[in-house]
């Protein structure tokens, strides 16, 4: 990890970016996405045997395969499924209290004008679910659950297949459990392309969600526009700020030092990819020191610790602030998917914190729950793109369309005026006549 103080922060940021740098696998995209485009399911199977760990001959998984591996797993490993349970109904919860928030409406904004809003569902959505290193049965909760609550026609969803050509088994667990209708051995650019153009077996969908590597990522960026997507939500990245001192004051926690707290904090982020960025913002630097001893122990007993420790030689960074202020400006600048406010007195600073995927206040409110249990949406924008968007929901499965309504009236023939004119000053006839047979003899 690096240590730097605040005033080197800026320089720091120039050089090295929100993100590592993505663009050397577009160009390597583009040709998966053009490949599937011609070659359809052939050409998935191809990408598979490249780079996943099988390539299916059949893409789908047959219908059942996902109610077997619930049941087996039920029996196998009852904890796990209990635990998906628990948090697929807190995620559920959540979404559904997201989804009171939109309504249609109607409202007559002058006489005889009546304009509306009205929401509507997309009508297939597909959840990719990563595999490469990790497989992510979260992800499947993080989408699938969401697309339905906001009441998506049809959700289907995609993960990379193992050794025996499926995805992993407790992702069809996971599936089964939070309702998807289709499921398909797919992953990386290739699933992502074939979900946005439509193969011979795997169908075209309206909207694509969820996590993934810099290779889904880069796909969901091209296809763009073609296909709905989320956002970019790509290697994933945390921020936390830190005081040192616990919130009953003591400066510890147990009597444990709060930099053994941070620096697992650290490596629970470090460990998902090389690409993974991990900083905290602390103090003073005796804090930074010792959360960077802390983390070189806590990572020599971690089996991820190879790839935990390529993320933090590559962009672990610590940067030591004079003042709160300084380390919101910093914060907002970072715009981190993950932010923790791990400080005494949290309040005052979160209305200044405008840019992050979700802010877990205090040191209680751990990443690892908004990751896995705690209802809120582990799915967030990376590289800098909370500068401009939260996480998932279910907004993003729902479309707000407008809808107009004329009924006559004085709002009515005013409406008429103004569209002429403009028309008139556009020179566009045809739509100054529109509005003119309109009007009253
Ligand atoms: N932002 C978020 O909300 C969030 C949440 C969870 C996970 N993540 C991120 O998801 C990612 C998961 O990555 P992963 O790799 O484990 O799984 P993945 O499923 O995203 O990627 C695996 C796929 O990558 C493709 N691939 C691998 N090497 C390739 C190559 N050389 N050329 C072309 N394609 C190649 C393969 O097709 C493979 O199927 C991590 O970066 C993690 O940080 C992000
Ligand atoms: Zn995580």
């Amino acid at each position: 990890m690096e240590i730097i103080q605040s005033e080197e922060f800026d320089a720091y940021w120039r050089r090295s970016g929100a993100a590592p740098d993505c663009d050397d696998v577009s160009a390597a995209v583009a040709e998966i996405i053009s490949a599937v485009r011609s070659g359809g399911d052939r050409a998935v199977r191809d990408f598979a045997a490249r780079f996943d760990r099988s390539s299916p001959e059949t893409l789908e998984v047959p219908s059942g395969a996902a109610a077997a591996a619930y049941d087996t797993l039920k029996r196998e490993d009852p904890d796990l499924i209990a635990a998906l349970e628990y948090a697929g109904g807190n995620i559920r919860r959540f979404a559904e209290a997201q989804r009171e928030q939109f309504s249609d409406f109607e409202c007559e904004i002058s006489p005889g004008i009546i304009t509306g809003q009205r929401i509507i569902p997309v009508e297939r959505a597909a959840v990719y679910v990563p595999a490469g290193r990790f497989p992510l049965v979260s992800s499947v909760l993080m989408g699938v659950i969401p697309a339905l609550a906001a009441g998506a026609g049809e959700v289907v969803l995609a993960s990379p297949p193992l050794d025996d050509g499926l995805p992993d088994r407790r992702i069809l667990a996971a599936a089964h459990l939070a309702g998807a209708r289709r499921i398909f051995a797919a992953g990386g650019a290739q699933a992502i392309a074939a979900l946005a153009l439509g193969t011979e077996s795997i169908p075209r969908a309206d909207l694509i969600v969820g996590p993934g590597n810099k290779y889904v990522a880069a796909a969901k960026r091209i296809l763009f526009g073609e296909v709905g997507i989320d956002f970019i939500a790509g290697p994933t990245d945390v921020l936390i700020i830190a005081d040192g001192i616990y919130p009953d004051g003591t400066g510890a926690a147990g009597g444990r030092d709060p930099a053994d707290l941070i620096a697992a904090d650290l490596i629970a982020q470090a460990e998902h990819d090389p690409d993974a960025r991990a900083r905290a913002l602390v103090p003073d630097r005796g804090l930074a020191d010792r959360i960077a001893a802390a983390a070189a122990r806590q990572l020599d007993s971690l089996p991820t610790r190879d790839t935990a420790r390529q993320s933090l030689d590559a962009g672990g960074l610590i940067t030591v602030y004079p003042s709160m202020d300084e380390a919101v400006r910093i914060a907002n600048i970072t715009a981190p998917e993950h932010l923790e406010l791990q400080v005494r007195n949290p309040e005052p600073w979160i209305p200044l914190l405008r840019n992050y995927g979700s802010l877990f206040i205090g040191a209680g409110a751990a990443e690892v729950l908004g990751d896995y249990s705690a209802g809120i949406n582990h799915t967030l924008p990376t590289s800098g793109s909370a500068r401009f968007t939260g996480g998932l929901s279910v907004r993003h499965f729902l479309k707000t369309v407008t809808t107009l309504r004329c009924t006559g009236g004085s709002g009515y023939a005013e409406a008429l005026d103004a569209a002429e004119v403009i028309a008139r000053a556009e020179s566009l006839a045809g739509h100054a006549a529109s509005a003119a047979i309109r009007k009253e003899p």
